[in-house]
């Protein structure tokens, strides 16, 4: 099960929980227990999940709940706060500054997908503007050395390595102090994943980062390990300071809940994730947009981030409007369908939107969603302009359906598939941002200001709104904080307040 399966396994457990009439003891075993099943078949711990499972019910007495609370919103927000617990170790990981020399040791087992990390690492890094460089540590498997090499020189990062010096500990201090004399600021030093035995690869491990002092030791997971994640993380938290985990091939059919795992492990935050093989499928990693995306809360700041990257900057205060007024035609869909096949991945721009599961769009099946979007556009291209800019379904009669699969060389079913679709989206996502109140053109930063600010005043806990102002207070904050330097998401607005998801 991959994490996005996980992610709509406990979107339709809490559905379902939501459509019950009453929400009693029984309702809520149900669906804490189907939420469960869901982790552990992700291959997150068992004790992990029965402690969560344990926790909730604490925090969810049934009985004590006065009549009036909105049990749905509790039980939500204590399975929200949950998970963060688990992928938030609660200190964050060792922040390397630019201009200011730092080591970064990478460990991990072979195969791990440590060495096509490091250099996805140096490479994030060197376009925000550092000076990374590379340092082959791995003496045992014949190879190493190249593989970091090649990495490197497509990236054009600097190297250090040998192919006759068989002592990890000296390439590593000489590589660190030529990169330091040389004036790079991030020095990244990959080590070996395998020895001969298992406990003198740790014995080296612990060698060189004893001699070379690294400021941060990442540990390197493949996604797909499963319940062996927590043992394995926790190996090597013991020989050396793990402070950060990177998870890999996020992008497979691998179980991703050894990420959870190895969070509790080693107590040390999941900075990023890799999603394939390729240098730039790298991903920021943050708890609570995870999480909100996972329980299919949706993620708006990520959304409006996406939306400014996928809709051309003069078309998006022109479709917001639109959209805020509920008119989502099928020439919007249309054209949304056009920007998102320059742009891609369509799978993280909908992901981002509350109510919508990223199970439906997986990662994996990018292809076919794209293959599909193309087959609803040339059925489109058969529909006539009236058609295409309404909004009323009745148009679509029985005669139309036939004549828009002739014309487009499409079943009738496929029509009828892609007017579903339609009504789906036009439904469950372009409503919600009905009656939003839409800034004239050009003013988008104050239109992202005006959707954090109505996202935000959803999720603040009532009395802390009620402290900065209501809705006003709190569009105003977000101008001044805008003013001081772009925008600040929901999830920066989170961190100040200390607040969580509702
Ligand atoms: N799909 C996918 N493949 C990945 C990802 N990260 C690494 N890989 C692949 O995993 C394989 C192993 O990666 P390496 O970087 O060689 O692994 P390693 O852990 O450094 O192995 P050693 O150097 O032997 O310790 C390679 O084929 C990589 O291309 C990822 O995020 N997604």
């Amino acid at each position: 099960m991959v994490l996005q399966q996980l992610g709509g396994s406990i979107t339709r457990a809490l559905q379902q929980m939501s459509n019950a009439t009453i929400i009693d003891e029984k309702v809520l075993n149900e669906c804490l227990n189907e939420i469960t099943r869901a982790l552990l078949q992700s291959d997150v711990q068992f004790k992990l999940v029965r402690d969560m499972q344990n926790n909730i019910k604490k925090i969810v007495n049934l009985d004590h709940l006065a009549a009036g609370h909105n049990k749905r919103n509790i039980i939500h927000k204590a399975i929200f706060n949950e998970l963060c617990k688990i992928l938030d170790p609660g200190k964050p990981a060792f922040a390397p500054k630019k201009g200011k020399p730092s080591v970064v040791m990478f460990v991990g087992l072979q195969g791990s997908g440590k060495t096509t990390t490091c250099t996805k690492y140096a490479f994030y890094h060197q376009k925000k503007g550092w000076k990374p460089a590379l340092v082959c540590a791995d003496t045992f498997r014949a190879g190493a050395f190249d593989q970091l090499k090649q990495n490197a020189t497509k990236a054009k990062i600097p190297f250090y390595g040998s192919y006759m010096e068989s002592d990890p500990v000296k390439i590593a201090v000489e590589g660190v102090e030529r990169f330091k004399k040389e004036n790079c600021d991030l020095i990244i030093v990959d080590t070996s994943g395998r020895h001969k035995q298992e406990a003198a690869l740790f014995e080296e491990m612990r060698q060189v980062s004893e001699a070379m002092k690294p400021d941060l030791v990442i540990f390197v997971m493949d996604s797909s390990i499963g319940q062996a994640a927590f043992d394995q993380a926790q190996a090597f938290k013991q020989s050396v300071a793990v402070g950060a985990v990177i998870i890999t091939k996020m992008d497979g059919h691998a179980k991703g809940g050894g990420a959870l795992s190895a969070v509790a492990a080693t107590k040390s935050p999941v900075i990023f994730i890799g999603t394939g093989e390729h240098m730039d499928e790298f991903e920021i990693f943050d708890v609570k947009p995870f999480v909100s995306r996972l329980l299919g809360m949706g993620d708006w700041s990520g959304f409006m981030d996406k939306i400014h990257e996928v809709v051309p900057m003069d078309q998006q205060p022109e479709l917001l409007q639109k959209l805020s007024e509920g008119n989502f035609t099928m020439r919007i869909m249309y054209e949304q369908y056009q920007n998102i096949l320059k742009m891609g991945p369509i799978g993280q721009v909908f992901s981002r939107l509350p109510g919508f599961s990223a199970e439906l769009m997986p990662k994996g099946c990018e292809k076919e969603s794209q293959a599909k979007i193309k087959r609803y556009m040339y059925m489109m291209d058969s529909m006539t302009n009236e058609e295409l800019d309404s909004t009323n379904p009745k148009l679509m009669n029985e005669s139309r359906i036939m004549r828009i699969a002739r014309g487009s060389g499409r079943q009738v079913r496929d029509v009828m598939e892609m007017l579903e679709e339609y009504k789906q989206l036009a439904k469950k996502i372009w409503s919600q941002l009905k009656g939003l109140k839409i800034p004239k053109k050009g003013e988008m930063s104050a239109l992202s200001r005006n959707m954090n600010a109505q996202h935000m005043s959803k999720v603040l806990p009532p009395q802390m709104l009620k402290q900065i102002g209501g809705m006003g207070g709190l569009q105003n904050l977000m101008k001044q904080m805008g003013g001081m330097g772009g925008m600040p998401g929901a999830k920066d607005m989170m961190g100040m307040f200390g607040g969580g998801e509702n």
